[in-house]
């Protein structure tokens, strides 16, 4: 699995070190708050279990598996709901979790999803930020890093369904997605 990759982008310590400081930044914004916060499956699996690992008040969390990638390199275009909230949202404050924010589609649609169920408020902390890839007015507040025009795998983020369980972020070599070998 590791000799598929080409590069690591954002290393294994870079990834833990992050979901430290961003924990401290969630606590201080929502102590007090007991906000819903909202992992999108599948991708933010890893990363929703390590930052909130260091949010110190009380949250409660809930899931939502949404697809549009279908393990392929591009967007469908259309968000599909595979698995939605089992908590009503109306008047909470919540917050999504993301691995990747890139056309911005997934996140928009949520987004106009959780207004119209009348939440109270609704922030974003992603993981990637790759905003040359943005087709939809999208931003969060919170990114943890950000990352060029490439499909990035690892950490959840997967090819194919495989590297969701890479401890790190990298790039594929070209052979692996049919490119031209180096
Ligand atoms: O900004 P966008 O272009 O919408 O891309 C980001 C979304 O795409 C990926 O999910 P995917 O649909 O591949 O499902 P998965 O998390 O199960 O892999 C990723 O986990 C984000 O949710
Ligand atoms: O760069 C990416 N990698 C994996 N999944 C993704 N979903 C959107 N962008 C990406
Ligand atoms: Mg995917």
């Amino acid at each position: 699995m590791h000799n598929d990759i080409e590069k690591v982008l954002i290393t294994e310590e870079e990834i833990k070190a992050k979901c430290q400081e961003l924990g401290r930044q969630l606590t201080e914004e929502y102590d007090g708050k007991f906000p819903l916060a909202i992992g999108v499956l599948k991708g933010a699996m890893p990363f929703m279990s390590d930052i909130l690992r260091h949010v110190e008040t009380y949250i409660e969390m809930d899931f939502m598996d949404v697809s549009s990638y279908g393990g392929k390199m591009r967007s469908s275009g259309e968000v599909k709901i595979v698995k939605d909230l089992n908590t009503q949202v109306e008047g909470r404050d919540l917050l999504i979790i993301e691995d990747i924010i890139d056309s911005g589609l997934t996140l928009s649609y949520l987004v106009d999803l959780f207004k119209y169920r009348k939440a109270r408020s609704i922030k974003i902390v992603t993981l990637l930020d790759k905003p040359s890839g943005r087709t939809a007015k999208i931003k969060a507040d919170i990114v943890g890093f950000e990352v060029p025009n490439e499909f990035v795998v690892g950490y959840g983020l997967d090819y194919e369904e495989k590297y969701r369980n890479l401890p790190y972020i990298g790039v594929l070599k070209p052979r692996i997605y049919g490119g031209e070998e180096e």
